[in-house]
């Protein structure tokens, strides 16, 4: 598959001094739904903005479909659709009004038939005469979804798509979200949950204080994500770890007071039963055990340390 987005080493140095990119780079696959990973102020927004060309680059380059979005501003904005953080809408306006204004903003001809089937695809035909003003939360931001599709764009942002929206509405916005991909959209999203990017990415990307950290696939992302320790704190230390337990992932830890056990949350059977008879078989004995479970931000702050190593 082609890179439909390439951004090249971008650098973006606020006016007041604030670096909230720090050279990033990413390639992303036309059809791909990658969801960036990271907390407040990482620099997500600032990203997305920087490839849409609303916020300028201080260095570094970023190519839509082949079109720089500085030099060639125009070219790379018509192959995007942008959906904001904040919903903005005009209150008194019609659903199929909105969406066939922001058409006409891209240039593009009146098509009465395009905005049906955008307005269907969205589950908003229903309320097509409606003003935007009485839809609930989660219409609003479908109809966000439909002027950002207005100009058939190749390629969607959706930035934090479901902040704020109750659990019920974020799985409805997944199943949007799905239903583009099978268009054959391709969906770039932020997010600050591990469950969004869970649901619905093909690839992860995790950024932290502009950088962006990893980007990998998620199923390889998340199996990490799955993993737990045990640690087993025994009554005697030990010098090594008894050869009858080498059949198991076991680091000897604590100068050799305890044994930590490393197993997937997602496997069928952690092997915690079995593991802790064959501790009792080698003749050892347990003082105590604790569980801990790999979180996001344990992979932030082994990354930082790697990185700063
Ligand atoms: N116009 C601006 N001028 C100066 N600093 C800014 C500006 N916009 C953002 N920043 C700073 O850049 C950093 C990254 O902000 P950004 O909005 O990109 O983060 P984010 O990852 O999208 O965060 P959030 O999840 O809170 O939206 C933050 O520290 C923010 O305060």
């Amino acid at each position: 598959m082609a890179a439909i987005v390439d951004i090249r080493d971008l650098r973006k140095v606020y006016s007041g001094g604030f670096e909230a990119l720090k050279g990033v780079s990413l390639s992303i696959e036309e059809g791909e739904i990658l969801a960036l990973l990271g907390p407040n102020g990482a620099g997500k927004t600032t990203l997305i903005s920087t490839i849409c060309g609303i916020t300028n680059p201080s260095s570094g380059q970023v190519l839509v479909g082949g079109h720089d979005v500085v030099k060639d501003y125009r070219g790379a904005r018509a192959i995007i659709g942008l959906v904001p953080q904040e919903i903005s809408l005009e209150p008194f306006t019609k659903v199929k009004d909105t969406v066939a204004f922001s058409r006409g903003l891209f240039g593009k001809p009146r098509d009465d038939a395009a905005i049906e089937k955008i307005l269907k695809q969205l589950s908003l035909w229903d309320k097509r005469n409606a003003r935007t003003v009485e839809l609930s939360g989660g219409m609003k931001r479908r109809v966000l979804i439909a002027k950002a599709l207005s100009h058939d764009p190749k390629v969607l942002f959706l930035d934090e798509p479901t902040a704020g929206v109750d659990v019920e509405l974020r799985k409805d916005m997944w199943d949007v979200v799905a239903e583009l991909k099978a268009l054959g959209v391709t969906i770039i999203l932020t997010t600050h949950y591990i469950e969004e990017a869970e649901a619905i990415a093909d690839r992860v990307g995790v950024i932290n204080g502009g950088q962006l950290l990893l980007v990998e696939e998620k199923d390889a992302l998340m199996q990490r994500l799955g993993q737990k320790t045990l640690q087993i704190e025994l009554s005697e230390s030990v010098t090594e770890i008894p050869a009858a337990l080498a059949a198991y992932d076991l680091d000897l830890v604590k100068d050799g007071s305890a044994l930590r056990y490393t197993y997937d949350t997602r496997a069928e059977s952690t092997g915690i039963t079995r593991l802790l008879a064959a501790i009792s078989e080698a003749g050892l004995h347990l003082r105590d055990l604790q569980t801990q479970q790999s979180s996001l931000e344990d992979i932030f702050v082994g990354l930082v340390k790697e990185g700063a190593a």
